[in-house]
């Protein structure tokens, strides 16, 4: 936009951002700056940030060739060469080269001599369960972001809307792909129930209800968490038909949408749920999840979160786009949540600390009476 067209700065503070804002946009400013000692270093910074950001698509490209062709199950500690990667991905040699170098740079690979070994990064993705799972599922998103602006004007067709069979409300559509999703979100759960049983203690809790709870995976870690606890798993019908059975856990098939919730827990957990929908479902899901708890009851919120007035880029950036790619949700931030909770009826509403909030955050809350 050029700067003719923008409001005149009022007051102090704004007209020293403007002054600041002209400075960083004018190219001879950038050249003094990024020759002068005192801020050569700063400059070199920020232009390889704005660089990252502009060709961030291009590396998680590299990084799902990568994945697509299994480089990080195979290459290990010891360097490999070139005809050798070329002959097991089968790609000609020139473009193995080519992204081994292009994965070498991201610290996927570690170029050693002529040859390349497993990078920090690369052991990363090998090592983190469901990651190889996302990142090919991210071959969907991708296209839908192809042209952003539609998507924000409601004018694509957005593929990943496809996937999640829930979004689309349909039986038919559900059954095929049950098995791809939950498979990736019982993969991904793992690191998220890490982090959700990391925040909360269970020690008062004896009968733990996940609502949505997909397969069951987040029940089994707190299940193994509290030896005296029991659990129900409730979802729809072709996704819990998909979980395993375990000691003190009942499965329930139903939708939280028509049905009513299975009565008997004291604390109720909704992981990674309340992002896919939209306000008003989040409202009767919140009044049903009430009206289930008896006096005392807790209830457990665990996804990721909108950072509120400080955008994050987990929670505002990637969960803002893929909830708009789903045609569906949004992400909420702490105090969006608490609000929610409040207008429900809860109290006593806490946001523990989190280790890793870009995997998932926490809002716990009790039915009081
Ligand atoms: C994003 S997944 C999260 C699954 C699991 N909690 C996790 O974190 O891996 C959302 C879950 O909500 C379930 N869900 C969506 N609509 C539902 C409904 N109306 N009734 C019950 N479950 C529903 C989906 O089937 C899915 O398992």
């Amino acid at each position: 936009m050029s700067s003719d067209l923008r409001p005149r700065p009022r007051g102090l503070r704004a007209r020293w951002q403007a002054w600041r804002l002209d400075r960083i946009a004018s190219p001879s400013f950038q050249s003094w700056a990024a020759g002068h000692w005192a801020t050569r270093r700063r400059a070199r910074r920020e232009a390889e940030r704005l660089h990252d950001l502009v060709a961030g698509f291009v590396y998680s490209q590299v990084l799902l060739a990568c994945v697509e062709l299994d480089l990080f199950s195979w290459i290990g500690p010891r360097a490999v060469s070139i005809s050798e990667i070329a002959a097991r991905a089968d790609l000609p040699e020139g473009s193995a080269r080519r992204l081994a170098q292009a994965a070498a740079s991201l610290d996927l690979l570690r170029r050693e001599g002529e040859g390349y070994r497993l990078g920090d990064l690369g052991a990363a993705v090998a090592g983190v369960p469901g990651l190889g799972d996302m990142i090919r599922h991210h071959a969907l998103f991708y296209r839908d972001l192809a042209d952003p602006v539609a998507l924000l004007r409601g004018e694509a067709e957005p593929e990943l809307a496809q996937f999640w069979p829930y979004v689309m409300g349909d039986a038919e559509v559900a059954a095929p792909v049950a098995g791809i999703y939950s498979r990736l979100m019982a993969s991904s759960q793992a690191l998220v129930s890490e982090e959700t049983l990391r925040a909360i203690d269970l020690k008062d809790v004896r009968h733990l209800m996940d609502v949505g709870g997909g397969t069951g995976a987040f029940l089994r870690a707190a299940l193994a968490e509290a030896p005296g606890m029991e659990a129900t798993l409730f979802d729809l019908p072709d996704v819990v038909a998909r979980a395993e059975a375990a000691p003190r856990l009942q499965v329930v098939p139903g939708s939280f949408r028509t049905d009513a919730l299975p009565e008997g827990a004291d604390a109720i957990s909704l992981v990674r749920v309340l992002y896919d929908h939209d306000d008003d479902a989040v409202r009767a899901l919140l009044a049903k999840v009430f009206a289930t708890l008896p006096a005392g009851g807790r209830i457990i919120i665990s996804e990721p979160m909108s950072g509120g007035a400080r955008p994050e880029r987990a929670g505002d950036a990637y969960f803002g786009f893929y909830t708009l790619a789903m045609t569906t949700g949004r992400p909420r931030s702490p105090a969006e949540h608490a609000a929610f909770l409040r207008e429900a009826g809860f109290a006593d509403i806490r946001t523990p600390r989190m280790g890793r909030p870009f995997i998932t955050q926490v809002v716990t809350a009790r039915r009081q009476s």
